[in-house]
């Protein structure tokens, strides 16, 4: 049979009995129709489904699961009552201990596929006691449905609004604050905004809960710095919300389907409100990127610290790092720390924080991990650590280069994404790395997002 043969075999509205191998990235079942890859979406590895073909693209089809022929000892009726609509979560319909399992298999495989690696060092996923209500913030669109104001996911693929009054992943703090602020502004009729026509105001609600601190911020994202009624609103959330310390209001302009704008303004309360992790504070302005699981985020910490092998002497890089976390995380066993990121904000953020936690050898830099540090190094800078955490596309192609050219003796990758992980690492395990250890980490208990934190030494011999 041709790989062209293979290709045209399916047809969109075709039924097809489907045994499921795998679990794909978008937490998908994939099967393998005469090698042709399918995903279906809500059917599990070790399952046979039928399922209608939806759509045939040049190198997958994707189809709707109809009937379950051999159901999976995994699958569990899912708790929340918007599952089957909401984009948010994927792998409600599996067990915890499988979902585990299921991710780690992801890593697995994709460095099988990228690597020449057969034997991993990997270990089993770090999960979570309890995989419910770990999330910090929520961010909700918000829209005009006859006089009720609607708030919400984004069904899967659409903009389509689900509309939902608890979220089961969300701390309920952060439900209670924004179902409250959502019932005031429907009490008050402030003007939602309407994305197609681009009129109207407040286009969003956010919530942040420090699980520490206990203090919490809200912040109302609107299409102009005019809001209606202002004083009312504030007044009646300062009374409703004891528990918010600051309100901003983001102001966003533009068609876009990014949630914040550029410009913040104070409504009531501080600029920032705190939150702990260990020992270290961090103060959180409205707009700063904040991990979004404060449990788990330790634990990743506590791994990233654990493979650095510190001993007090080293100079460590901090690459990739928004508010500085990571290398405050190890500075108590550091000699030095410096840190970049692309977002002034953020290292603005970065260097408050070391600040406020009385570290002075930290620096922080704006730019590109792969134009500064290849940089640094020609002009003689020999880090000891190198640790990257880079967004899902993965490393910059000059600042791997320059890992390859330089052999820093110890590279600790954090990756949310085991794809661009495993091509990376392929390029790094030919240019004079080896794999020590392979520890993924559930930061998202119920979606398929996996993060992994990847040991890597200089070899001895090139
Ligand atoms: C996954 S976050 C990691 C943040 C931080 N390490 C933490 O644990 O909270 C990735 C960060 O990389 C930054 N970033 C994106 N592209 C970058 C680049 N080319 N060079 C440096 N930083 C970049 C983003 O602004 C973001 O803060």
């Amino acid at each position: 049979m041709t790989k062209n043969e293979t290709m045209i075999r399916l047809k969109k509205g075709e039924t097809i009995r489907l045994p499921i191998r795998r679990l794909g990235i978008n937490g998908e079942g994939v099967g393998f129709y005469q090698k042709q890859v399918v995903f279906v979406d809500g059917a599990i590895p070790g399952e046979v489904v039928v399922a209608r073909v939806e759509s045939v693209e040049r190198r997958f089809a994707k189809a709707r699961l109809l009937r379950i022929r051999k159901r999976s000892p995994h699958r569990i009726q899912p708790p929340c009552p918007v599952y089957a609509d909401c984009g948010g979560c994927q792998l409600q319909h599996i067990d915890y201990p499988m979902q585990l399992k299921l991710k780690k298999e992801l890593v697995e495989e994709a460095f099988v596929r990228y690597t020449s690696l057969r034997e991993l060092p990997i270990e089993e996923t770090v999960g979570m006691d309890e995989p419910w209500q770990y999330r910090n913030k929520a961010q909700l669109p918000v829209q005009l449905r006859g006089k009720k104001v609607v708030m919400g996911m984004y069904s899967a693929r659409s903009h389509r609004l689900v509309d939902m009054r608890e979220c089961g992943v969300q701390h309920p703090e952060t439900n209670r604050i924004l179902e409250t602020a959502r019932k005031t502004v429907e009490e008050i009729g402030i003007p939602i905004y309407d994305e197609k026509k681009h009129t109207g105001v407040l286009r969003h609600l956010v919530a942040r809960f420090g699980f520490r601190t206990g203090e919490a911020q809200l912040v109302l994202v609107c299409r102009t710095d005019e809001l209606p009624q202002e004083r009312e609103l504030v007044e009646r959330l300062v009374r409703r919300l004891p528990q918010v310390k600051s309100i901003v209001l983001n102001i966003n302009p533009k068609r876009t389907s990014l949630v914040f704008g550029e410009k913040n303004r104070i409504l009531w309360g501080k600029e920032t409100v705190d939150e702990r992790l260990n020992e270290n504070v961090y103060a959180l302005s409205a707009t700063a990127f904040f991990q979004l699981n404060p449990i788990q985020t330790v634990k990743l910490y506590d791994l990233v610290k654990e493979a650095a092998e510190l001993t007090g002497k080293e100079t460590v890089i901090d690459a990739y790092c928004g508010v500085g976390t990571i290398g405050l995380w190890l500075a108590d066993r550091a000699a030095r720390i410096i840190g970049m990121d692309t977002i002034p904000s953020a290292v603005e953020d970065a260097r408050c924080n070391a600040k406020r936690n009385g570290i002075d050898h930290a620096e922080y830099h704006i730019g590109q991990a792969e134009d500064l540090l290849p940089r640094w190094v020609k002009a003689g800078l020999r880090p000891d650590v190198v640790v990257v955490d880079p967004p899902r596309t993965g490393l910059g192609q000059p600042l791997i280069d320059m890992l390859r050219e330089v052999r820093v003796p110890r590279l600790v990758y954090v990756s949310c994404n085991p794809s661009t992980l495993a091509k990376d690492c392929a390029q790094l395990l030919q240019g004079g790395y080896e794999l020590e250890r392979l520890v993924p980490v559930d930061m998202f208990p119920q979606t398929a997002h996996v993060e992994t934190v990847c040991t890597l030494s200089a070899t001895k011999e090139r």
